[in-house]
């Protein structure tokens, strides 16, 4: 008897191993072929990076060659996805669709309308969490309603126990016959275009190489070396102390599982409470990444805007030159511009500096928060709207967050965490010249700024703040 087709959608799972909606399509038959949807709702959307294209293609050709080397293939469709998936899947006489969850507003939408017309033609679709290491219905308050506060939701998302990673999946699998090929080519099955080809243009580096493999060895490396002095070196941009590891969990390049595997093991191998809680401090990110998804998941709205309602009509000055400023990396202060400057030249920005730019730009230069955290999702490799979403809200005081008012001082955030402005220099080489005092206080002469080529401060930062702080009052917040 022939094997039932069984079509497995990847979508925020670029990977073969660990990948649990995957290995479930692969039980139930042999005959597993993976499809991926380049939909022109997601591409032709203003705020994605080509940076992040450029990444994703090149995991989507990695999985090309995995899917060849298990004896299956990878199917690119260019499509909406609810119009040419159930297509496909009826014209190669698919028992089944299996994908794995997400949580994105979007993406349910788009994932109820796929099942809907699949479900009209006669089949089936087969849904797992993998994503996430417990989903959104698992982490509940004891009255059973949502978490909107971080800490109690680390208290209970920690104990729970989480899932190891799968055995190496290296079944053989069935290909599609030569008749069906043609049916799928006939529908709009594309070769893999380039970045490029969609209209992305990234010429610069990748601060991590597409593929499994790649995350897998940079999570081993840094498994081995960082994670160790984590909570130590976290919040110094000028070292290389944290995994580099978003755009692979953006994409499921990695499994989450993996990942906390290796905290696990780390866990066991350590001799002291204090390298403990360096470690601990790498699983409380990941759990902040939890938490993010379950927030989106539970209240969708966040997309839209601020949840703190009274920062729904907060009266924003959104100054056009001052956020083209900001964009170029041109404030005049140096932390801030080395930041924009490492956007600008890499697609990615160490933590640290993601909350002294956004602290900026919505308390200095009291521009909207909706305005950065689009500028980062047009930028950013790891672009990623729960995490970016609540990382703006968290800057803006707009969010659930206990502790309302937060104002970075750039100055004292750069002494602090760049006190050698080894940061500062790598990223404004025109700086290069002044001492180290003046880059990190940012008090540097209108005369050094001219001959540097590099502008005075666009804003006073203490009176900015007062502005924003009179504001803020005046709102009530
Ligand atoms: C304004 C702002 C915007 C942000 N936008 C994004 C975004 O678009 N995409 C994104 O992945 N992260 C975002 N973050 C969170 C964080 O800055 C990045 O996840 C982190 O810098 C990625 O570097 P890493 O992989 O070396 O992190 P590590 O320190 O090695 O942490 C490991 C993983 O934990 C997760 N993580 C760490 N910190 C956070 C956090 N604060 N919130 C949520 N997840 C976290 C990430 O998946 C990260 O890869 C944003 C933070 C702020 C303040």
């Amino acid at each position: 008897m022939a094997e039932d087709l069984i079509l497995f959608w990847h979508r925020r799972d670029l990977r073969i191993q660990d990948n649990l909606g995957l290995i479930k399509a692969c039980e139930s038959s042999s005959k597993v072929i993976g499809l991926f949807c380049l939909d022109p709702n997601l591409l032709n959307r203003d705020d994605i990076a080509p940076v992040r294209v450029t990444y994703m293609i090149g995991c989507l050709q990695f999985i090309q060659e995995e899917y060849k080397k298990l004896g299956s293939q990878l199917l690119i469709l260019q499509g909406e996805a609810q119009e040419i998936i159930p297509r496909l899947a009826r014209e190669l006489k698919a028992k089944a669709v299996y994908f794995n969850l997400d949580i994105e507003p979007f993406a349910r939408n788009r994932d109820r309308s796929v099942s809907e017309a699949l479900k009209s033609i006669g089949i089936r679709t087969e849904t797992t969490w993998d994503q996430l290491l417990h989903s959104p219905d698992q982490i509940l308050t004891q009255s059973q309603e949502p978490y909107k506060v971080y800490t109690p939701f680390w208290r209970n998302w920690s104990l729970k126990p989480k899932a190891k990673p799968q055995p190496v999946f290296s079944k053989p699998l069935m290909d599609l016959t030569e008749t069906e090929q043609e049916l799928a080519k006939n529908i709009g099955v594309i070769p893999l275009p380039s970045a490029k080809e969609l209209g992305f243009i990234w010429d610069n580096f990748l601060i991590l190489e597409p593929g499994e493999i790649a995350a897998q060895e940079r999570l081993e490396e840094f498994g081995d070396r960082a994670l160790y002095e984590y909570d130590e070196q976290r919040n110094f941009p000028a070292i290389d102390g944290t995994s580099q590891l978003s755009a692979a969990l953006k994409f499921g390049v990695i499994s989450i599982r993996s990942i906390w595997q290796k905290t696990v093991e780390a866990m066991e191998n350590c001799r002291s409470d204090e390298t403990r809680n360096q470690i601990q401090s790498w699983q409380q990110e990941l759990a902040w990444r939890e938490f993010y998804q379950h927030a989106l998941s539970h209240f969708p709205e966040l997309e839209l805007g601020a949840y703190r309602e009274p920062f729904k009509s907060f009266p924003w000055q959104n100054n056009e030159q001052y956020f083209q400023a900001w964009c170029e990396g041109k404030t005049g202060y140096p932390i801030v511009d080395a930041a924009m400057r490492q956007l600008q030249e890499s697609g990615w920005m160490h933590n640290r500096c993601r909350m002294i730019v956004a602290s900026f730009l919505t308390k200095d230069l009291i521009i909207n928060w909706q305005w950065g955290e689009k500028y980062f999702m047009q930028t950013l490799i790891d672009g990623d709207l729960a995490s970016n979403n609540g990382g703006w809200q968290w800057s803006a005081s707009s969010g659930m967050d206990p502790k309302p008012l937060r104002i970075f001082n750039p100055a004292s955030q750069a002494q602090k965490f760049d006190p050698e402005a080894e940061y500062i220099r790598q990223w404004l080489p025109e700086l290069r010249s002044l001492e180290t005092e003046q880059l990190v206080t940012g008090k540097i002469s209108s005369r050094d700024r001219k001959s540097c080529g590099y502008p005075d401060p666009i804003v006073d930062h203490n009176q900015q703040q007062r502005l924003f702080k009179q504001l803020y009052q005046e709102q009530k917040l």
